[in-house]
């Protein structure tokens, strides 16, 4: 692993399979004179510990050679242009580094533009780079993924439905806790994306690409491929699709209002798949990494009032209950888990617990009644 001398790691304090890297800055640096430019997502990648890679720089003067020492901005309205030599659009600093190749590297279509572009020595935030873990041992996750899977609580031995599972983070948890044992279906729509979980396949794993929102059919058979008939699952996660609005770090965010309203519809279809789909006294876990009332607490009054059948449990987790003026009566408050990174401190020199400074999140449980 890149740089892993240089960072601390720690096991959680309760979650005894959670080893937690914590990030350090933001740290002041001098800016020089050659600027070279990135996209958003390489920006973001440089703040979780990456190199930049000749294929993600954008924009860089005449003058680059190897060796030179660069700042490197993200352009924050993607309006930068492949080869241009200097920028005067909105963009952010995100650290400076080693180039390790000229402009003519970088642009001319007769060299590869393969490898490293910019060896990043200062990044604002320093981070190990994790790219080359290997993921039979370890699997980086943001902490609040990894509380989620806790909450889901998954038994050796069950029948298990992650119906929006990749690129599979959740999914490999879950198979962990289980030691092979019991049966995981991991379904996601996109097929791209769930290739991606091939990675984490084991023997007791099924992958299918498919609408998780067409997961349920009366006469389909429990084995193989979905549908599947209702009241099959010991336990369901719905990790839904949702705004991300709780991703860090984040630079900026492109949403469409349209797009923002879409996704409550979805999250709701898939919540009402999952209870028919769930055994009676089956769990869910529903969660995601966005901030939206729309997109949590109300999902959760809305599937309450929808489905009697349903109840919601005690996450069983420290921090805080939903803190919005929401449809959730003050227990129920207090049964959801909310991880705010807006109400943690701004004051850099304030060291504030790894369970605090973590990505927007959410999560609710619910149980379905024993008898129906
Ligand atoms: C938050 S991501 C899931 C992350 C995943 N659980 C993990 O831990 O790696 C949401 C996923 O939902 C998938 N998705 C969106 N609509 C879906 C649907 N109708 N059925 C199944 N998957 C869907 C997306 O393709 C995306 O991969």
């Amino acid at each position: 692993m890149t740089g892993w001398d240089k960072f601390d790691a720690y096991l959680h304090s309760t979650l005894k399979d959670c080893i937690i890297i914590p990030n350090r800055g933001p740290h002041d640096i001098t800016e020089t004179d050659k600027e070279v430019i990135v996209d958003t997502t390489c920006g973001m990648a440089i703040l979780r510990g990456a190199h930049v890679y000749k294929n993600g720089i954008i924009g860089a003067p005449h003058s680059l050679r190897a060796d030179d020492t660069v700042s490197v901005y993200a352009d924050l309205e993607g309006k930068c242009l492949k080869g241009t030599t200097v920028y005067s659009g909105m963009k952010v600093l995100v650290g400076n580094g080693i180039s390790q190749v000229s402009r003519s590297d970088i642009f001319n279509s007769n060299t590869s533009r393969r490898g490293i572009g910019i060896l990043m020595t200062e990044p604002i935030f320093q981070a190990p780079s994790l790219s080359d873990l290997n993921l039979d041992w370890v699997v980086p996750q943001n902490l609040p993924s990894i509380v989620c899977v806790h909450v889901l609580d998954p038994k050796q031995g069950e029948t298990i439905l992650d119906m929006c599972a990749a690129p599979g983070g959740k999914t490999s948890h879950i198979a962990a806790l289980m030691e092979n044992t019991g049966r995981i279906v991991a379904l996601d729509k996109s097929q791209k994306r769930a290739l991606l979980m091939e990675r984490f396949k084991t023997p007791n794993m099924e992958i299918y690409t498919f609408d998780a929102t067409h997961a349920v059919l009366a006469d389909a058979v429990l084995t193989g491929g979905p549908p599947y008939p209702p009241a099959s699952f010991d336990r369901i996660l719905v990790d839904a699709p949702c705004s991300a609005l709780g991703q860090r770090p984040s630079f900026i965010n492109n949403i469409t209002l349209k797009q923002l309203q879409s996704f409550p519809v979805i999250q709701h279809q898939l919540l009402l798949t999952a209870v028919k789909l769930l055994k009676p006294g089956g769990v869910i876990v529903y969660s995601t990494c966005t901030v939206t009332k729309e997109e949590n607490e109300d999902q959760v009054s809305r599937l309450l009032a929808k489905c009697p059948e349903i109840r919601l449990l005690s996450t069983p987790w420290r921090g805080a209950g939903a803190d919005y003026d929401c449809d959730l009566t003050n227990e129920q408050r207090s049964q959801v888990l909310r991880f705010d990174p807006y109400n943690i401190t701004a004051d850099p020199t304030h060291i504030v617990s790894c369970d605090y400074d973590t990505i927007g999140f959410f999560i609710a449980k619910f149980q379905k009644d024993f008898v129906l």
